[in-house]
């Protein structure tokens, strides 16, 4: 049994527990983690030497060194939006000819090899879709595993490129040293069995990336990882043969569907992808001559394309169908691409959802690591559908990014009822609590919002207390941009390690709409978890400082300080928590990933012993709330409460990353449940010396 000498080290315990899966915020903010770049190549060569030949497939130049939500729309912000400039007009001209997607096959309907009871149907709106089709009358219960895949690609991000593994997607920590191809001085390996299986696609890529930095401008120093992911498929295809790329050519393109401008980024993409696997040069006399020169035609025939068209579908299926690769937390960390899950059509109301519950490397499954989780009970002939948006946008946004990014107008029960106050279960009025404000008498309750992009001033009423009252979405429309826009510079602040500044702008940003709207309205939701996230970090990089010091005085204050920054988070944390739950499931299903990696996060928050640095007038005084959720009484009261959120987030786990034999939950439920042996056994402790009470 774990055995507790004092408090320091319990609380150092917890804290580091809390603090694991915030490796890549602690990442960015220590200098340590450069310290850990071995510049010594693999092979034992100097960084800058010719890469070695060792004969077969195994020559690999390297060079030693060392990331919500499962929803598909979080890739535009990992990644690089590109917008180019200049178009080639040929690409225009080829682009406005159009030719449709690709029509559901006659081979419909058909079962899926990874699991019979899935059938491939036409559906009446929405092409082909994925439906629970036992071959008796089963219901498929909620955290069911109903697909494990291998996708065909997965691709590190450009924030993670420089600290994660490109093959397992492992991170650099403190402690390992990764190796860095020393050609391109970009991609690392955390072994040199990652670096050999690499090789093969790494030889064409390292030239490649040579090439492109060869040529780079400040603005885009390294290739996208769209860019990346595209030109990786292309190089897999002889390897992988025709079947490969069929499933991958059997995508939904929708370029028929897309508006001009779309059309524009589309072609931008390609061209960018062009230049990456070199076709054309960069020279702006020759870009436009890219498609046209007989040399060109003749390198991109090679590559397997008769023509733009079909370059250009090839990106668009691309855009429409890749997934985020999200680590076993929900950070996301960069692309994936896999047709079969990529068959499965969006709801709002979804019943599934795609995670990686080992993270995204491909070691140690067998049957690969992205996962389609049940996340309700699904009835036979039901259609599995899982989310392309965040769950906690509005309406507004939820429709513009369904219309922009997948050309579809989404027809899902609550979609249908818009943001009016409707009845969605039972027959009691229902205010989307994304989209709402408060009762402007203060009752508690909240009223639906004025439409995001409405004018002149509007009513709302209560339906908890009845006040009605008007309001001007003009305003709050300017009041969110202002939030939305100090949020950013927060984050900026955060960036350059200035905390103070940081945290003025979160009071700014988030202090700012707690006063308008309920913790479950968007854009709030989402600030909350980031500022959330943000505390967690600054008081990480305190600790850090904290163990480094000498003086014992110059400890304590770092710790005290730390203390504050972590109670802010758990304020923080406990609202997120009520914001996704306030639906009764209805947004955030129970069992949600999302939903139970933020119960897991407020649980590790409540234990971690962090106690106000202030008395408690004070602590308040000092936070970003104006009105913060009080915190149970430090010590036994708030470590129950905290160890109740953990085991609620142990089964919610259990139900969104799956119900799997000895693996149930994933690397998250295994850590949560690390935490609530490490506590019990602390708690018995306490008992046993009559240190509880
Ligand atoms: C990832 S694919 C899904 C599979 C696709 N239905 C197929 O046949 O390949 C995404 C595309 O499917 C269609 N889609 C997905 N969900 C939809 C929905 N709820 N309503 C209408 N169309 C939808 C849209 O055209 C969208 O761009």
């Amino acid at each position: 049994m774990a055995s507790f000498k004092d408090l320091k080290q319990r609380r150092a315990l917890n804290r580091s527990m809390l603090y694991a899966n915030n490796a890549r915020a602690l990442a960015k903010f220590s200098d340590a983690s450069k310290s850990a770049v071995d510049e010594k190549n693999a092979d034992g060569s100097t960084p800058d030497s010719t890469p070695p030949s060792g004969g077969g497939t195994t020559q690999y130049p390297v060079r030693a060194e060392q990331p919500d939500t499962n929803d598909r729309s979080v890739r535009m912000k990992v990644c690089d939006k590109i917008m180019p400039a200049d178009i080639p007009s040929s690409i225009r001209r080829a682009s406005s000819t159009g030719i449709s997607s690709l029509e559901p096959s006659d081979t419909l309907p058909y079962r899926l090899e990874e699991n019979e009871a899935l059938e491939v149907r036409k559906t009446k709106f929405a092409g082909r879709g994925i439906f629970w089709a036992p071959q008796g009358d089963e219901l498929c219960k909620k955290g069911t595993t109903l697909l494990r895949l291998r996708p065909h690609i997965s691709v590190l991000g450009q924030e993670e490129v420089e600290s994660h593994c490109h093959v397992c997607f492992e991170p650099q920590s403190h402690t390992s040293r990764f190796q860095r191809c020393s050609a391109c001085r970009y991609v690392r390996y955390c072994s040199v069995n990652c670096q050999k299986t690499d090789w093969a696609i790494h030889k064409t890529e390292c030239k490649a990336l040579q090439a492109w930095q060869a040529h780079a401008n400040a603005r885009d120093p390294r290739p996208d990882c769209h860019t990346r992911t595209l030109a990786r498929l292309i190089w897999k295809r002889p390897t992988e043969g025709e079947k490969w790329w069929n499933q991958l050519d059997s995508m939904q393109s929708n370029r028929a569907q897309k508006a001009s401008e779309q059309i524009q980024s589309i072609a931008g993409q390609a061209y960018r992808l062009c230049r990456y696997i070199g076709i054309g040069t960069s020279s702006r006399a020759e870009r436009e001559e890219i498609y046209e020169e007989e040399a060109n035609r003749q390198r991109l025939a090679d590559l397997g394309f008769d023509s733009v068209q079909q370059l250009l579908d090839f990106v668009c299926k691309f855009e429409t169908n890749s997934f985020t690769a999200s680590s076993s937390d929900l950070s996301p960390c960069g692309l994936a691409v896999c047709p079969t899950a990529a068959l499965i059509n969006h709801s709002c109301l979804p019943n599934a959802v795609v995670v990686f519950p080992f993270g995204p490397g491909d070691s140690g499954h067998t049957a690969g690591p992205m996962r389609v989780v049940a996340i309700k009970d699904v009835e036979p002939g039901q259609e599995i559908t899982t989310a392309y948006v965040d769950l906690s946008d509005s309406y507004t946004k939820r429709r513009k990014t369904l219309s922009c990014t997948y050309s579809f107008e989404c027809r899902c029960k609550i979609c249908k009822v818009g943001s009016k106050a409707s009845s969605l279960s039972g027959n009691a009025p229902w205010v989307d609590p994304r989209d709402s404000v408060w009762c402007p008498k203060k009752c508690g309750g909240w009223c639906a919002a004025p439409k995001e992009e409405g004018t002149g001033t509007s009513t709302i009423r209560c339906p908890a207390c009845g006040a009605s009252s008007t309001i001007d979405p003009k305003t709050l429309r300017t009041t969110v941009e202002s939030a939305q826009s100090k949020m950013k510079e927060a984050k900026e602040a955060l960036s350059a390690l200035e905390v103070d500044k940081t945290i003025t702008c979160l009071r700014d940003a988030v202090g700012l709409l707690t006063v308008q709207m309920p913790p479950s309205a968007y854009p709030l939701l989402s600030m909350l978890r980031t500022a959330c996230e943000m505390f967690t970090s600054i008081a990480a990089r305190i600790d850090v400082l904290e163990r480094s010091k000498s003086l014992v005085r110059a400890q304590s204050m770092a710790t005290t300080l730390a203390d504050h920054y972590l109670v802010e988070a758990t304020r923080l944390a406990m609202l997120v928590c009520t914001g996704m739950t306030v639906s009764n499931g209805i947004i955030f299903a129970e069992g949600h990933p999302t939903r139970a990696i933020a119960l897991l996060t407020l649980g590790k928050l409540l234990i971690s012993d962090a106690v106000a640095a202030f008395d408690e007038s004070e602590a308040v005084d000092r936070s970003i709330l104006p009105n913060p959720p009080k915190l149970p009484a430090v010590g036994m009261p708030r470590i129950l409460m905290g160890r109740n959120f953990l085991l609620q987030a142990l089964e919610e786990l259990k139900i969104g990353f799956g119900k799997e034999k000895g693996t149930s939950g994933g690397d998250a439920a295994k850590h949560a449940q690390e935490i609530l042996q490490n506590l019990d056994a602390e708690m018995r402790i306490f008992q046993q010396s009559g240190m509880a009470a």
